[in-house]
Protein backbone atom coordinates (compact mmCIF):
# COMPACT_ATOMS: atom_id res chain seq x y z
CA UNK A 1 0.00 0.00 0.00
CA UNK A 2 1.50 3.44 -0.92
CA UNK A 3 1.57 6.58 1.39
CA UNK A 4 -1.52 7.87 0.05
CA UNK A 5 -4.17 5.20 -1.67
CA UNK A 6 -7.37 6.66 -3.70
CA UNK A 7 -10.06 4.16 -2.99
CA UNK A 8 -13.39 4.47 -5.98
CA UNK A 9 -12.50 8.06 -6.00
CA UNK A 10 -15.22 10.68 -7.93
CA UNK A 11 -15.28 14.19 -7.45
CA UNK A 12 -18.46 16.62 -9.25
CA UNK A 13 -18.81 19.90 -9.75
CA UNK A 14 -22.55 20.60 -9.45
CA UNK A 15 -23.62 17.45 -11.98
CA UNK A 16 -20.27 17.48 -13.80
CA UNK A 17 -18.71 14.95 -12.99
CA UNK A 18 -15.01 15.72 -13.05
CA UNK A 19 -12.96 12.52 -11.93
CA UNK A 20 -14.06 9.07 -11.94
CA UNK A 21 -13.05 6.24 -9.57
CA UNK A 22 -9.84 6.29 -9.44
CA UNK A 23 -7.66 3.75 -7.44
CA UNK A 24 -4.61 4.64 -7.43
CA UNK A 25 -1.70 4.02 -4.63
CA UNK A 26 0.90 7.26 -4.97
CA UNK A 27 4.54 5.26 -3.46
CA UNK A 28 6.42 6.72 -0.70
CA UNK A 29 9.58 8.70 -1.32
CA UNK A 30 8.66 9.00 -5.02
CA UNK A 31 7.87 11.34 -7.73
CA UNK A 32 4.48 10.77 -9.10
CA UNK A 33 3.76 12.88 -12.09
CA UNK A 34 -0.20 13.27 -13.70
CA UNK A 35 -0.13 13.56 -17.19
CA UNK A 36 -2.87 14.49 -19.91
CA UNK A 37 -4.68 17.00 -22.01
CA UNK A 38 -6.29 20.36 -20.44
CA UNK A 39 -8.93 19.81 -18.09
CA UNK A 40 -8.76 15.92 -17.65
CA UNK A 41 -8.87 16.68 -14.13
CA UNK A 42 -5.44 16.34 -13.39
CA UNK A 43 -5.15 19.86 -11.13
CA UNK A 44 -8.97 18.33 -9.34
CA UNK A 45 -7.11 15.16 -8.68
CA UNK A 46 -4.42 16.45 -6.98
CA UNK A 47 -6.31 18.53 -4.78
CA UNK A 48 -8.70 15.75 -3.59
CA UNK A 49 -5.32 14.68 -2.00
CA UNK A 50 -5.38 17.30 0.39
CA UNK A 51 -8.92 18.55 0.57
CA UNK A 52 -8.21 21.68 -1.29
CA UNK A 53 -11.32 20.96 -2.68
CA UNK A 54 -12.96 21.55 0.01
CA UNK A 55 -13.90 25.21 -0.42
CA UNK A 56 -15.64 24.98 -3.87
CA UNK A 57 -18.76 25.40 -3.82
CA UNK A 58 -20.83 22.47 -5.33
CA UNK A 59 -17.84 20.45 -5.13
CA UNK A 60 -18.99 16.88 -4.01
CA UNK A 61 -16.37 13.80 -3.49
CA UNK A 62 -17.39 10.63 -3.37
CA UNK A 63 -14.80 7.19 -2.24
CA UNK A 64 -12.33 7.16 -0.24
CA UNK A 65 -8.50 9.00 0.35
CA UNK A 66 -6.75 7.12 2.57
CA UNK A 67 -3.70 8.36 4.55
CA UNK A 68 -1.75 7.17 7.38
CA UNK A 69 -4.67 4.18 8.07
CA UNK A 70 -7.45 6.90 7.65
CA UNK A 71 -9.91 8.06 4.99
CA UNK A 72 -9.03 11.93 5.03
CA UNK A 73 -12.86 12.55 4.11
CA UNK A 74 -14.15 10.88 7.20
CA UNK A 75 -15.59 12.57 10.29
CA UNK A 76 -13.59 14.16 12.71
CA UNK A 77 -10.86 15.07 10.23
CA UNK A 78 -8.68 18.25 10.47
CA UNK A 79 -8.39 19.43 6.87
CA UNK A 80 -5.92 21.58 8.06
CA UNK A 81 -3.89 19.05 9.80
CA UNK A 82 -3.94 17.31 6.39
CA UNK A 83 -3.02 20.34 4.56
CA UNK A 84 0.02 20.15 6.86
CA UNK A 85 1.20 16.56 6.30
CA UNK A 86 0.14 16.99 2.81
CA UNK A 87 1.32 20.73 1.45
CA UNK A 88 0.60 21.78 -1.83
CA UNK A 89 3.23 24.60 -3.65
CA UNK A 90 1.14 26.30 -6.88
CA UNK A 91 1.35 26.95 -10.42
CA UNK A 92 2.61 30.98 -9.49
CA UNK A 93 4.71 31.42 -7.16
CA UNK A 94 2.79 33.23 -4.32
CA UNK A 95 5.10 34.22 -1.25
CA UNK A 96 3.53 36.33 1.43
CA UNK A 97 3.98 40.14 1.09
CA UNK A 98 6.84 39.97 3.97
CA UNK A 99 10.32 38.83 4.49
CA UNK A 100 11.97 36.06 3.95
CA UNK A 101 12.38 34.83 7.07
CA UNK A 102 8.98 35.52 8.02
CA UNK A 103 7.19 33.73 5.01
CA UNK A 104 8.78 30.86 6.25
CA UNK A 105 8.24 31.22 10.15
CA UNK A 106 4.81 32.51 9.61
CA UNK A 107 3.04 29.06 10.41
CA UNK A 108 5.52 27.77 12.25
CA UNK A 109 5.02 31.05 14.59
CA UNK A 110 1.40 30.61 14.81
CA UNK A 111 1.84 26.57 15.56
CA UNK A 112 3.86 28.46 18.97
CA UNK A 113 7.22 27.66 17.70
CA UNK A 114 9.73 30.22 19.55
CA UNK A 115 12.35 32.33 18.28
CA UNK A 116 15.23 29.73 18.54
CA UNK A 117 13.09 27.18 16.68
CA UNK A 118 11.78 29.16 14.23
CA UNK A 119 15.77 30.43 13.32
CA UNK A 120 16.19 26.87 12.84
CA UNK A 121 13.18 25.94 11.27
CA UNK A 122 13.92 28.71 8.25
CA UNK A 123 17.55 27.72 7.93
CA UNK A 124 17.01 23.88 7.46
CA UNK A 125 13.60 24.73 5.47
CA UNK A 126 15.40 26.80 2.71
CA UNK A 127 18.83 25.05 2.79
CA UNK A 128 16.20 21.97 2.37
CA UNK A 129 14.68 24.34 -0.90
CA UNK A 130 17.87 24.91 -2.32
CA UNK A 131 17.65 28.73 -1.51
CA UNK A 132 19.99 29.43 1.79
CA UNK A 133 22.92 30.12 0.08
CA UNK A 134 21.28 32.66 -2.01
CA UNK A 135 19.26 34.50 0.61
CA UNK A 136 21.07 33.72 3.70
CA UNK A 137 22.40 37.64 4.01
CA UNK A 138 18.79 38.98 3.03
CA UNK A 139 16.50 37.37 5.10
CA UNK A 140 14.77 40.52 6.23
CA UNK A 141 14.49 41.95 2.47
CA UNK A 142 11.11 41.51 1.13
CA UNK A 143 9.98 37.96 -0.24
CA UNK A 144 8.91 40.04 -3.76
CA UNK A 145 12.60 41.02 -4.42
CA UNK A 146 13.82 37.48 -5.24
CA UNK A 147 13.12 36.27 -8.52
CA UNK A 148 10.48 34.36 -9.70
CA UNK A 149 12.42 30.80 -9.47
CA UNK A 150 13.90 32.08 -6.00
CA UNK A 151 9.94 32.92 -5.06
CA UNK A 152 8.99 29.13 -5.70
CA UNK A 153 11.60 27.76 -4.26
CA UNK A 154 10.86 30.26 -0.89
CA UNK A 155 7.24 28.14 -1.54
CA UNK A 156 8.36 25.20 -1.38
CA UNK A 157 10.75 26.28 1.38
CA UNK A 158 7.20 27.45 3.55
CA UNK A 159 5.63 24.22 2.61
CA UNK A 160 8.73 22.04 4.12
CA UNK A 161 8.76 24.48 6.96
CA UNK A 162 5.37 22.54 8.27
CA UNK A 163 7.29 19.45 8.53
CA UNK A 164 5.68 17.47 5.44
CA UNK A 165 5.03 14.01 4.92
CA UNK A 166 3.31 14.60 0.76
CA UNK A 167 4.46 17.78 -1.49
CA UNK A 168 1.66 18.49 -4.09
CA UNK A 169 3.06 20.86 -6.98
CA UNK A 170 0.87 21.62 -9.16
CA UNK A 171 2.60 22.84 -12.25
CA UNK A 172 5.01 24.43 -10.34
CA UNK A 173 7.26 25.37 -13.14
CA UNK A 174 5.29 26.23 -15.68
CA UNK A 175 5.89 30.01 -14.91
CA UNK A 176 9.40 30.11 -14.82
CA UNK A 177 12.52 30.13 -17.24
CA UNK A 178 14.38 26.80 -18.20
CA UNK A 179 17.39 27.39 -15.33
CA UNK A 180 14.61 28.23 -12.65
CA UNK A 181 12.92 25.19 -13.44
CA UNK A 182 16.18 23.11 -13.65
CA UNK A 183 17.02 24.13 -10.81
CA UNK A 184 13.60 22.86 -9.02
CA UNK A 185 13.23 19.90 -11.10
CA UNK A 186 17.00 18.94 -9.68
CA UNK A 187 15.56 19.96 -6.07
CA UNK A 188 13.14 17.80 -6.36
CA UNK A 189 15.07 14.75 -6.87
CA UNK A 190 16.74 16.02 -3.48
CA UNK A 191 13.25 16.34 -1.91
CA UNK A 192 11.97 12.93 -2.73
CA UNK A 193 14.61 11.58 -0.22
CA UNK A 194 12.60 12.88 2.75
CA UNK A 195 9.22 13.52 1.33
CA UNK A 196 7.09 12.26 -1.35
CA UNK A 197 6.26 14.44 -4.19
CA UNK A 198 3.18 14.66 -6.73
CA UNK A 199 3.33 16.64 -9.49
CA UNK A 200 1.17 18.12 -12.04
CA UNK A 201 2.47 19.09 -15.35
CA UNK A 202 1.88 19.81 -19.21
CA UNK A 203 5.03 19.22 -20.02
CA UNK A 204 5.80 15.63 -20.98
CA UNK A 205 9.92 15.82 -20.97
CA UNK A 206 9.79 16.80 -17.39
CA UNK A 207 7.83 14.20 -16.27
CA UNK A 208 9.97 11.52 -18.08
CA UNK A 209 12.84 13.31 -17.00
CA UNK A 210 12.26 13.50 -13.14
CA UNK A 211 8.83 11.08 -12.32
CA UNK A 212 9.52 7.68 -10.65
CA UNK A 213 6.29 6.90 -11.83
CA UNK A 214 3.15 8.38 -14.30
CA UNK A 215 -0.13 8.14 -14.20
CA UNK A 216 -2.06 9.34 -17.39
CA UNK A 217 -5.68 11.17 -16.62
CA UNK A 218 -8.35 11.53 -19.68
CA UNK A 219 -11.43 13.21 -19.11
CA UNK A 220 -11.67 12.45 -15.71
CA UNK A 221 -10.55 8.97 -16.15
CA UNK A 222 -7.55 7.16 -14.92
CA UNK A 223 -6.21 5.78 -18.49
CA UNK A 224 -2.82 4.06 -16.79
CA UNK A 225 -0.41 4.44 -14.27
CA UNK A 226 3.17 2.48 -14.43
CA UNK A 227 6.70 3.73 -13.76
CA UNK A 228 7.20 6.35 -16.03
CA UNK A 229 9.64 4.15 -18.39
CA UNK A 230 6.44 2.00 -19.26
CA UNK A 231 4.55 4.78 -19.69
CA UNK A 232 6.89 6.48 -22.20
CA UNK A 233 8.36 3.61 -23.93
CA UNK A 234 6.41 0.58 -23.83
CA UNK A 235 2.57 2.05 -22.39
CA UNK A 236 -0.39 -0.81 -22.27
CA UNK A 237 -3.13 1.30 -23.61
CA UNK A 238 -3.05 2.70 -26.94
CA UNK A 239 -4.91 5.86 -25.75
CA UNK A 240 -1.69 6.48 -23.50
CA UNK A 241 0.67 5.75 -26.37
CA UNK A 242 -1.54 8.58 -28.50
CA UNK A 243 -1.00 10.67 -26.08
CA UNK A 244 2.60 10.50 -25.32
CA UNK A 245 3.68 10.34 -29.01
CA UNK A 246 2.23 13.58 -29.53
CA UNK A 247 -0.72 12.40 -31.77
CA UNK A 248 -3.25 14.52 -29.68
CA UNK A 249 -3.86 16.74 -26.72
N1 LIG B 1 -14.26 25.04 -9.67
C1 LIG B 1 -14.74 24.39 -10.72
N2 LIG B 1 -16.06 24.41 -11.00
C2 LIG B 1 -16.59 23.75 -12.05
N3 LIG B 1 -15.86 23.01 -12.91
C3 LIG B 1 -14.54 22.95 -12.69
C4 LIG B 1 -13.90 23.63 -11.61
N4 LIG B 1 -12.56 23.36 -11.66
C5 LIG B 1 -12.38 22.56 -12.73
N5 LIG B 1 -13.55 22.30 -13.35
C6 LIG B 1 -13.75 21.45 -14.54
O1 LIG B 1 -13.31 20.14 -14.21
C7 LIG B 1 -12.60 19.56 -15.29
C8 LIG B 1 -11.19 19.18 -14.84
O2 LIG B 1 -10.46 20.37 -14.57
P1 LIG B 1 -8.97 20.35 -14.04
O3 LIG B 1 -8.57 21.76 -13.80
O4 LIG B 1 -8.85 19.40 -12.92
O5 LIG B 1 -8.19 19.77 -15.31
P2 LIG B 1 -6.64 19.76 -15.61
O6 LIG B 1 -6.35 18.45 -16.24
O7 LIG B 1 -5.86 20.11 -14.39
O8 LIG B 1 -6.54 20.92 -16.69
P3 LIG B 1 -5.33 21.92 -17.04
O9 LIG B 1 -4.24 21.04 -17.52
O10 LIG B 1 -5.90 22.78 -18.11
O11 LIG B 1 -5.00 22.66 -15.78
C9 LIG B 1 -12.62 20.59 -16.42
O12 LIG B 1 -13.70 20.29 -17.28
C10 LIG B 1 -12.87 21.89 -15.69
O13 LIG B 1 -13.54 22.81 -16.51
Amino acid sequence: MGIITTKDLNLYYGDKQAISNINMDIEKNKITALIGPSGCGKTTFLKTLNRMNDTIPNCRITGEVIYDNINIYGNKIDPMLIRKKIGMVFQKPNPFPMSIYDNIAYAPKYHGKKKKELDDIVESSLKAAALWDEVKDRLGKSALSLSGGQQQRLCIARTIALNPEVILMDEATSALDPISTYKIEDLMGELKKTFTVVIVTHNMQQASRIADRTAFFLMGDLVEYDTTENIFVNPKEQKTLDYVSGHFG
